[in-house]
């Protein structure tokens, strides 16, 4: 149960960083750390707590405290960081407190036609529990081959790979088949078994480490569900759609409940529609399960629906890693060029401001009154120049070109930066407000 308000120091100051989660939850110097399994009340399901928590801090005086939802373990989720981060600019998660995958400076090369291939040239990656991991990046990056290190179905040159804190690197035989127990794989194309029944292909992994009848038969039934595919239990591959039978994959990989999800371009081939209904899958597997997802794709919208961080491969580099919606506030982020509404160039309406500026706004700033109270604080005149609203997961995202006038258009631009705007360039008059 949280504690109440009144259990909040009056006068202290928030600080920068949240005290450390030690296992239980607690209020402490305005901020509030809960785990979503322990938190919710006797009877009452994760969502109407999710719900609870985020009107409590919708609610609160500005400044008044924040969030930290940190992973239980054997206990789902209860809400995505974007979740919180959507309801108030005040409410914000401000980092997942266990790093489940830890790659410090993988290389691997492959004999190639003509002299060695560097697939991987020294990665370093750091992937947080419950979180989705998007790996993007030109064909040949390297994406692929990350995936198969980290599941060590490659053996990477050097380098080490650590799940869950153990060096896999260093396993060999039992040692290595039980920590790879804890890593489900996706692996690319079609991967089912043509003689098995969905039900049969999602039971593989649960007879091969001996689980008896019954358990295994419960186990299937519970993943079934979460796929949305009780009812073709009984199909073979050959009588489901594409798009069904990647959901019996993504089953298969999590009936041994590992901590890890691995999935290697799971969408390709597959219309947009049939897409959603994977990606739905995934997304339930680290929001129901507690998995930590670390998905290869081409496609940006995968990254849009459900990637909570991203990471850019090229020429077997990592050139860009972070949380994507911290990245979409970075004029210099191929993915913020990526995910944000393009902006048409339109020099003559330009032309009539005294400043123009791109401005990203995120979550609440971005569906909320900012631009409108600037206008009204700094007395001037404020126009929207093109851009626009998208979303990234669950959290709305705006970028807007703006043009302002007035004696006081720089002020406003500062103060819409210090309330949570990232002004990301100005384009006419004095540069370098940024955010
Ligand atoms: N088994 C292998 N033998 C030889 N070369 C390989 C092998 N696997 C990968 N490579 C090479 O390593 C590089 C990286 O390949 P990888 O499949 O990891 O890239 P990718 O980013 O996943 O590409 P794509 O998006 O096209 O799947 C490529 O140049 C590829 O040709």
């Amino acid at each position: 149960m949280l504690p109440s308000r009144a259990a909040e120091r009056p006068g202290s100051t928030t600080p920068q960083q949240p005290p450390p989660h030690g296992g239980r939850c607690f209020s402490q110097d305005r901020w509030r750390i809960t785990c979503p399994g322990c938190c919710s009340r006797a009877g009452e399901s994760s969502t109407t707590a999710a719900a609870r928590f985020r009107a409590v801090a919708a609610n609160s005086a500005p400044g008044a405290f924040r969030v930290l939802v940190v992973p239980s373990a054997g206990t789902p989720f209860l809400s995505r960081p974007s979740d919180v981060h959507a309801t108030s600019v005040r409410c914000r998660v401000q980092s997942w407190s266990e790093i489940v995958i830890t790659v410090e400076n993988l290389t691997k090369t492959f004999p190639g036609s003509t002299g060695q291939v560097r697939a991987l040239d020294g990665v370093n990656l750091d992937v947080a529990a419950g979180t989705v991991l998007g790996v993007v990046g030109p064909s040949g990056a390297g994406k692929s081959t990350l995936a198969r290190c980290v599941a060590l179905l490659e053996r990477p040159d050097s380098g080490a790979i650590r799940v869950d804190g153990t060096d896999l690197v260093s396993l060999g035989g039992p040692a290595l088949r039980a920590a790879r127990r804890q890593i489900g794989v996706v692996p690319q194309g079609d991967s089912l078994l043509r003689q098995r029944t969905a039900a049969g292909n999602v039971a593989l992994p649960l007879e091969s480490a001996g689980v008896p009848g019954p358990q295994r038969r419960t186990r299937v039934a519970e993943l079934l569900d979460l796929v949305g595919l009780t009812d073709k239990a009984g199909s073979y591959p050959d009588q489901l759609s594409g798009g069904q039978r990647q959901r019996i994959a993504v089953a298969r990989a999590l009936a041994a409940s590992p901590s890890v999800l691995l999935a290697d371009e799971p969408t390709s081939a597959l219309d947009p529609d049939t897409t959603g209904s994977v990606l739905t899958v995934l997304d339930r597997a680290r929001a129901e399960l507690g998995v930590t997802v670390l998905v290869v794709t081409h496609d940006m919208g995968v990254v849009r629906k459900i990637c909570d961080d991203v990471a850019v491969l090229e020429d077997g580099r990592v050139v860009e890693h972070g949380k994507v919606l911290d990245l979409v506030a970075d004029a210099a982020s191929r993915t913020a060029a990526s995910l944000l509404p393009a902006v048409d160039q339109n020099p003559a309406a330009e032309g009539a401001y005294d400043r123009v500026a791109d401005v990203v706004l995120v979550g609440f700033a971005a569906v909320g009154a900012l631009l409108p109270e600037a206008t009204s604080r700094f007395g001037v005149d404020l126009n929207l120049l093109g851009g626009g609203l998208t979303r990234l997961g669950e959290t709305p995202v705006a970028r807007f070109r703006v043009g302002l006038n007035g004696e006081r258009a720089d002020s406003a631009l500062e103060w819409i930066a210090e309330a949570g705007g990232a002004v990301r360039r100005t384009l006419a008059g004095p540069q370098g407000v940024a955010a």
